[in-house]
């Protein structure tokens, strides 16, 4: 099989109890090359930086480009030779989303917080009172949206989000992982037992990408082709978002069966309480 020389551009991080090459670990750019978007994979521990260049030399490769690199992060650029490195998100984010590239529009993006910021967020959330107006419990941040009227406009602006809405809101916004920063947010927890039917986002409500956090427990989310009944399971861990782009935003329809545990890939997982922070940016009729 004839592998591709490309290379891997890393930041560096001048630790001294490591050693050059482990210092490159903090911040990896990854470039999805057919949108010429680029997302931020931040790596906890050398070993998952080493374990991600080892699956790397077995894909597909590509290069990426170091000027533009270097205009993203204003931080110093050092190449690090390496044989290939992964350019399809959609193969490399994890083990659990094999299938997600089946739905186009479909990412999911383990890891996009760390555990302090996956702890403070549910604090902040319980500090909050929590709406009953379904089965499951609920809080509006931004605009509080009608699920029957499926319908949104100024008068149900309920402030500014919150800070810790926002800076996520920007995170996802300076990932280019949506193109206007999102002004809703929906949070919803699930208890073991607990789902959402099977859904289009409302379509005239929210803008072309929805984004969900997941906290807690992890849970699968189907997505189901209604043309085809092709179901598509993604297991949503946590701390990982989904974004839901193109057919996955307005083909597919999204669910989370009402059920105590999951099956993924042969595992059973036993289902906790989840919490889902789902981010929109909010489509106004214009006057
Ligand atoms: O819980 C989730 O991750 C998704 C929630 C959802 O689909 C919705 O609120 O429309
Ligand atoms: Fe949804």
């Amino acid at each position: 099989m004839n592998k591709k020389k490309n290379k891997l551009f890393c930041s560096t991080n001048s630790k001294e109890s490591i050693n050059q090459e482990e210092s490159t670990q903090l911040e990896l750019f990854s470039q999805t090359t057919e949108k010429n978007t680029y997302s931020v994979v931040n790596f906890g521990e050398i070993s998952k930086l080493k374990q991600k260049l080892q699956s790397a030399t077995e894909s597909n490769q590509t290069s990426l480009n170091q000027q533009t690199i270097q205009q993203i992060s204003g931080q110093e650029i050092q190449k690090l030779e390496i044989t290939s490195f992964f350019h399809d998100t959609r193969k490399e984010n994890s083990d659990t989303d094999c299938e997600v590239h089946k739905v186009t529009g479909l990412k999911y993006i383990p890891e996009f917080i760390d555990q302090s910021e996956h702890n403070y967020l549910i604090k902040q959330l319980d500090n909050q009172p929590w709406l009953s107006d379904l089965k499951r419990r609920v809080q509006h941040y931004g605009y509080k949206y009608n699920y029957k009227a499926r319908k949104i406009d100024t008068s149900m602006h309920i402030g500014a989000l919150p800070d810790w809405a926002l800076d996520l809101a920007y995170k996802l916004y300076n990932n280019n992982f949506i193109d206007s920063i999102p002004d809703q947010v929906i949070i919803n927890e699930y208890l073991p037992g607990q789902g959402i039917s099977s859904h289009i986002d409302c379509v005239p409500c929210f803008s072309n990408t929805i984004i969900s956090l997941s906290l807690g427990s992890a849970c699968i989310m189907d997505f189901t082709n209604p043309s085809t009944d092709e179901k598509i399971p993604v297991l949503l861990e946590p701390k990982s978002i989904v974004i839901l782009k193109e057919d996955a935003r307005y083909k597919w329809n999204h669910s989370i069966a009402a059920r105590k545990t999951d099956k993924f890939q042969g595992t059973v997982i036993k289902r906790e309480r989840r919490i889902s922070l789902t981010f929109r940016k909010v489509i106004l009729a214009s006057s």
